[in-house]
């Protein structure tokens, strides 16, 4: 029986750079990431975005854009992660380090792949180019994607 976890996931943008945050505890730790994380019952996915954003980086944003619409299966395990991609250009407030994230912005041609996840240096290109974007990634562990699926669309 597979089940579904809503998580959201925001990029925010400021000319040539891209803010990302450094995940210093939980899942994914090690890596860098836009903010988010799992959307709470009682709010919509864009709140839980806004509620992650200013939690994990000091930021409140409440014009978000959903680029992109993202699944990650994990081999062995039930739960398959729904993540919705949200950008800003808006926003107000210095990003600042938090217990979960360390914010840092990041030249968007400069962008540290290789500390990541392996998919987003698929679907970076997509987003950077103002696309939007669905994929499916099939991942064996956190390392090994083992097969996948990622096509433009034209709007959510
Ligand atoms: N970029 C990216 N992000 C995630 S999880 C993002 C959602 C999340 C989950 C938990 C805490 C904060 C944020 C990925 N999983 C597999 N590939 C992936 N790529």
């Amino acid at each position: 029986m597979v089940n579904r976890k809503i998580l959201s996931l925001v990029f925010v943008r400021e000319s040539t750079k891209i803010l990302l945050g450094f995940k210093k505890r939980g899942f994914g730790q090690g890596r860098w990431n836009g903010f988010g994380g799992k959307v709470e019952q009682g709010e919509t996915i864009e709140e839980g975005a806004i509620r992650e954003l200013q939690e994990e980086a000091g930021v409140l944003s409440h014009d978000l854009s959903k680029i992109g619409l993202l699944e990650f299966e994990f081999v062995g395990e039930p739960t398959i992660l729904q993540v919705h991609v949200f950008t800003t250009t808006s926003y107000i407030g210095l990003p600042t380090e938090s217990d979960e994230m360390k914010p840092q912005w990041f030249e968007v041609d400069r962008v540290p792949f290789d500390e990541m996840w392996p998919d987003d240096s698929l679907w970076f290109p997509l987003m950077l180019k103002g696309a939007k974007f669905q994929g499916y990634f099939l991942f064996h562990g956190h390392h090994n994607i083992l097969k996948y699926n990622l096509e433009e669309v034209e709007r959510f």
